[in-house]
């Protein structure tokens, strides 16, 4: 790059995926994302952790991100049951670089004032949509960050989680439960006490169809394993192996409600090259020119994948969170003696496996017309 920056340029840095990523040092903090519709049981979750959790200096931070226009927003810090305040400042334009920048800058300087932290917690309000938030720190985290998004728990109410999940918006956007479900890593079915076996059944079934990946925990009073909660690793390449299982278990499900959100998964054996990969989610992510056999286009809110690229011996995991992928080496080797395979699970709307299998295998073929 040459010359000068201009403070527009300084403020707002380019989205670019990142293909190469320092390995996670051992310094870097886990930023666990609780989310969930208003009354679920996020504050409950929050304070049985922190009262289980004895030997671990837990941060937590309550986020009003990207609600309503107040140029201001401040950013609650409880630690050891004091509470700290930073205000953010949210700068002219451009909302999401001054999230992003604001709110982890904020939470680098609590750690100058009050020292490190081993783990943070951060509450969304009920209605945030968890992807914004996310991408924050995911993207920063590669930029040599302090910070590393560990994972995101989605709690649900077990009386009244499956009227928030169907309930459908004028505006035919995705409702705000569904889309909690879509991103989730965890969910946890809480308040099992108000339902009885067959309810809890069907919302089982339901947060099942939407999200093939996420792993299901039913609670009473947010009472959970924490070695189910904490450090899932679920955004990196430590979480490789689990991951590995759990594609080779995921089926596409056929939804009860063409509207709502489905997960979508296949396989696909050889190689892609990774011109022909990026060329397949950029269209899919960014040009939205993939449709389903109804000529609705194809909506992604999380998508996940082991990827065999042609140029690698090792095996790579393929992440994505709304516009936002991102490709990354595992320690994994591809086997000399065993085709490979890559596995690839979409959540969204929308979404048709025939028609994303058939794009994902002419990138393939692609790939291997071109020598
Ligand atoms: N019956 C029952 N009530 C519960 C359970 N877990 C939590 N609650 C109650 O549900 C209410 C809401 O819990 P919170 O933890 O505040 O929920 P939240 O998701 O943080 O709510 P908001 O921040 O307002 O969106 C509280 O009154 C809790 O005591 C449970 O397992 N069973
Ligand atoms: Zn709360």
């Amino acid at each position: 790059m040459d010359g000068v920056l201009t403070d527009e340029e300084d403020d707002c840095p380019e989205l670019v995926p990142i293909a190469r990523k320092q390995a996670i040092s051992t310094e870097q903090i886990p930023v666990t994302i609780i989310t969930g519709y208003l009354g679920a049981g996020k504050t409950t979750l929050l304070n049985y952790i922190l009262t289980e959790q004895h030997n671990k200096r837990i941060a937590v931070i309550l986020n009003e991100f990207g609600e309503g226009s107040a140029l201001e927003k401040s950013l609650a810090v409880s630690q050891a049951g004091e509470l700290y305040e930073e205000w953010l400042e949210l700068r002219n334009g451009c909302l999401c670089c001054s999230v992003k920048d604001n709110g982890l800058k904020a939470i680098e300087n609590l750690m100058e004032k009050k020292g490190k932290f081993d783990y943070i917690l951060l509450e969304t309000t009920g209605l945030a949509d968890p992807g914004a938030v996310a991408s924050m720190f995911w993207v920063d985290a590669e930029l040599g960050s302090d910070v590393y998004l560990d994972g995101i728990i989605t709690v649900i109410d077990a009386k009244y989680g499956m009227k928030h999940l169907t309930e459908e918006k004028p505006d035919g956007l995705v409702n705000e439960a569904a889309r909690q479900v879509a991103l989730a890593d965890l969910a946890i079915i809480n308040k099992t006490d108000l339902v009885g076996e067959e309810e809890l059944r069907q919302l089982r079934e339901t947060v099942r169809s939407m999200n093939g990946l996420v792993r299901i925990l039913e609670t009473q009073k947010s009472r959970v394993d924490l070695s189910q909660v904490l450090d899932l690793h679920s955004f990196d390449s430590r979480g490789g192996a689990r991951l590995q299982e759990k594609l080779e278990a995921a089926k596409t499900v056929q939804p009860h409600l063409d509207k709502t959100i489905l997960t979508v998964t296949f396989e696909v054996s050889g190689s892609i090259s990774e011109d022909d990969l990026n060329v397949f989610i950029q269209n899919l992510l960014w040009e939205r020119s993939y449709k389903n056999k109804a000529g609705l286009v194809m909506n992604v809110i999380r998508l996940k994948g082991i990827v065999s690229l042609r140029e690698k011996a090792h095996q790579m995991i393929l992440q994505g969170v709304h516009e936002l992928y991102d490709l990354e080496e595992t320690p994994q080797v591809w086997s000399e003696s065993a085709p490979r395979v890559s596995r690839l699970i979409f959540i969204g709307r929308n979404l048709d496996q025939e028609v994303l299998q058939e794009e994902f295998i002419a990138a393939v073929v692609n790939g291997e017309s071109m020598g």
